[in-house]
C-alpha cells in the first residue's frame, strides 16, 4: 500500500494557496471512495487530476465547490481550506462558495437562451449593478469566443458548435466573476481543433483565476497544468475501490521523473 507522503502536498515556490486539502476521506454512504488525501492547490496555476477511471478525481474536484453537498449520501472527513478557511464550517454558505468557485462540465451544457442571455443569466439573477453590454464582451473576450460571436448574441446558445458552447459556458462562469474555475473533462465532447482553442484559453485564464482540470489526456495535462496529481485505485478487503492520491509534483516531474512505480507506469500508458 502507497503512504502519502508529506513531500506530495507540493507547491513549495512561495505561491499562494487557495486550496488545503487535509487528511480527507470521502464516502458515499457507508462506501469510503477516497482515502487520507492531501495537498494544495496553488493560486494562478493549472492543476491537473489525472488517474484511471473511479478513483475519485471528479469526486475531489467537486468538493471544491461544495457539489456534492447535492448528493445525499456524500459526507467528508478532515478539512478543506479556501484561504485558510474550512470550506466546510457550518456558517459557509454553499451558494456562496459557488459563486466563487465555478465549474465547468465535461458536456457543453448552455442555457436554452440566447448567447447574449446565457452570459448575463447569473449576473440578473444577482442584481448586478454593472453595465451587462460590458459583461458580456468582456467574458467573450476572456473565453477567446467574442470576436466568433459578437454579430450573432442575439442566437441561441445551441446554435454554437460544441468547442464554441463549451467557450460559452467558460464564458457564462468568467461572467460570475469566480476566483477558481473547476474543469471536469471539459473538452473530452470536443475535436482536436476546440480541444485545443480550450487548451490555450487556459493558458490565458490562469493570469486571472485559478484552474483545477480533471483530464483522463495526459497529453492534455502536459500542454496545460503547472501541476499534476496522480491518483489510483486499490482494492480494499471489502472487495471496493478506494481512491488515495500517489503523486503530486510539477507536471514535468510526474511524466518525466515520478517517484513511484504506478506513477511511472500509468504515464507511460502501461495501464489505467
Ligand atoms: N453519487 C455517487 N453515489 C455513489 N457513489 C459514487 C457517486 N459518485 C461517484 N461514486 C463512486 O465514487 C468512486 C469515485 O468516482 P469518481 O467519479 O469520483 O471517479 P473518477 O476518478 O472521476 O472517475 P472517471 O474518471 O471515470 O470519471 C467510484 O467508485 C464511483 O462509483
Amino acid at each position: 500500500m502507497m503512504e502519502n507522503m508529506e513531500q506530495d502536498k507540493v507547491p513549495a515556490e512561495n505561491l499562494e494557496t487557495v486550496f488545503s486539502v487535509d487528511h480527507v476521506d470521502i464516502f458515499y454512504g457507508n462506501y469510503r471512495a477516497v482515502r487520507d488525501v492531501t495537498f494544495t492547490i496553488p493560486k494562478n496555476k493549472v492543476t491537473a487530476f489525472i488517474g484511471p477511471s473511479g478513483c475519485g478525481k471528479s469526486t475531489i474536484l467537486r468538493c471544491f465547490n461544495r457539489l456534492n453537498d447535492l448528493i445525499e449520501i456524500f459526507s467528508l472527513k478532515g478539512k478543506i481550506n479556501y484561504h485558510g478557511q474550512d470550506l466546510y464550517a457550518p456558517d459557509i454558505d454553499p451558494i456562496e462558495v459557488r459563486k466563487r468557485i465555478g465549474m465547468v462540465f465535461q458536456k457543453p451544457n448552455p442555457f436554452p437562451k440566447t448567447i447574449y442571455d446565457n452570459i448575463v443569466y447569473g449576473a440578473r439573477v444577482n442584481n448586478y449593478k454593472g453595465d451587462l453590454d460590458e459583461l458580456v464582451e468582456t467574458s467573450l473576450r476572456r473565453a477567446v469566443l467574442w470576436d466568433e460571436v459578437k454579430d450573432k448574441l442575439g442566437e441561441s446558445g445551441f446554435s454554437l458548435s460544441g468547442g464554441q458552447q463549451q467557450r460559452l459556458c467558460i464564458a457564462r462562469t468568467v461572467a460570475a466573476q469566480p476566483e477558481v474555475v473547476l474543469m471536469d473533462e471539459p473538452c473530452s465532447a470536443l475535436d482536436p481543433i476546440s480541444t485545443l482553442k480550450i487548451e490555450e484559453l487556459m493558458h490565458e485564464l490562469k493570469e486571472n483565476y485559478t484552474i483545477v482540470i480533471v483530464t483522463h489526456n495526459m497529453q492534455q495535462a502536459t500542454r496545460v497544468a503547472d501541476y499534476t496529481a496522480f491518483f489510483n485505485a486499490e482494492a480494499t478487503d471489502k472487495g471496493s475501490k478506494v481512491g488515495f492520491l500517489v503523486e503530486y509534483d510539477q507536471t514535468e516531474n510526474i511524466f518525466g521523473n515520478p517517484k513511484h512505480q504506478d506513477t511511472k507506469d500509468y504515464v507511460s500508458g502501461r495501464f489505467g
